[in-house]
């Protein structure tokens, strides 16, 4: 597609589009089959580790066909579910340097520190940019940063092919954004069930009453409301709120940008979100942990 041809698109529909071209080059590089095999290990390391925290009888970690047992009746678990769905609200903090909307944000970036910062605030996850031309970010950011934390680790990347649902498992992701607007149902429940397998969550996006019931239809545990409006950058607070009533009652809910002030925050509480994603806030704040202090409503930083 031109430049000319891009422009007349709305900017989430410019960004998936050249999503889809970093995707096409990317498998010229390293191919579906490569990346899912990278992916495939990847779960065969998460398996291990969990194995690892069932040990059997002896003390030592189950092996074979009984950890072949162990596993079918208590599988590797989804962290990033766990995380947020502790009572209270839980934040997930994003890692971002830049934004469509905002341009660059953190100038300064040393990412490893920041995502260090959050989980010592008491972050639940972390949200990791890795889009590079509007958001600025890297698949090494990610990498790197689900080394340096134990929280979980979502991947905020405009997916529009299988390939990166695979990449992000191999990257070290435990969570991968959906977004319902660039995304057709079939897309939706293919990935959405390809993360199941691959153990990794999905946060499924919506924005629309539509696209809710296309979220819940494609079996999302986890649905988030964008307050802004992807194709016009719009923020409405209220977005959130309006929507929160069509989601079932045991789907993780999550409101997501916008959220700047304590007040922001009790109002995601008293729409009984179970989480809030917050990005600029943070990164604007050049003291983080007391910013998520400040935004929890519990004085003193961790
Ligand atoms: O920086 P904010 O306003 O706190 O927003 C964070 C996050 O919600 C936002 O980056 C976001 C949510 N969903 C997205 C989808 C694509 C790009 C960006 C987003």
């Amino acid at each position: 597609m031109s430049q000319a041809e891009r422009t007349t698109l709305n900017i989430l529909n410019q960004i998936a589009e050249r999503t889809r071209e970093r995707v096409a080059e990317q498998k010229r590089v390293r191919s579906l089959a490569s990346m899912q095999q990278a992916a495939d290990e990847a779960l065969t390391r998460d398996c291990e580790r969990c194995a690892a925290e069932k040990p059997g009888p002896d003390g030592l970690p189950l092996s074979g066909e009984a950890f072949a047992t162990a596993h079918a009746a208590a599988p590797c678990s989804f962290p990033f579910e766990g995380a947020i769905e502790r009572p209270g609200v839980q934040f997930i903090a994003e890692v971002k340097r830049a934004s469509p909307s905002k341009g660059l944000i953190a100038a300064d970036f040393p990412y490893l520190q920041i995502a260090r910062d959050y989980e010592t605030a008491g972050a639940a996850a972390i949200s990791c940019p890795t889009e590079p031309y509007w958001f600025q970010g890297r698949n090494e950011y990610l990498t790197e940063i689900a080394e340096a934390v134990s929280i979980p680790v979502l991947r905020k990347d405009f997916v529009v092919d299988e390939y990166m649902v695979y990449e992000a498992k191999a990257l070290g992701a435990q969570a991968v954004l959906l977004i319902c607007a660039i995304l057709d149902d079939a897309q939706l429940t293919a990935y959405r069930q390809l993360c199941d397998q691959l153990r990794l969550s999905t946060l499924v996006e919506a924005h629309t009453a539509k696209e809710i019931e296309r979220a819940v239809a494609c079996g999302a545990r986890v649905i988030g409301v964008n307050n802004r409006d992807l194709k016009t950058f719009d923020v409405d607070m209220n977005a959130a709120r309006a929507l929160r009533d069509l989601v079932p009652p045991h789907t993780l809910f999550v409101s997501e940008s916008g959220i700047a002030t304590p007040a922001d925050v009790e109002a995601a509480r008293t729409m009984r979100a179970d989480a809030v994603l917050v990005g600029e806030a943070l990164m604007r704040a050049d003291d983080k942990r007391a910013k998520l202090a400040e935004l929890r409503g519990d004085g003193q930083p961790r």
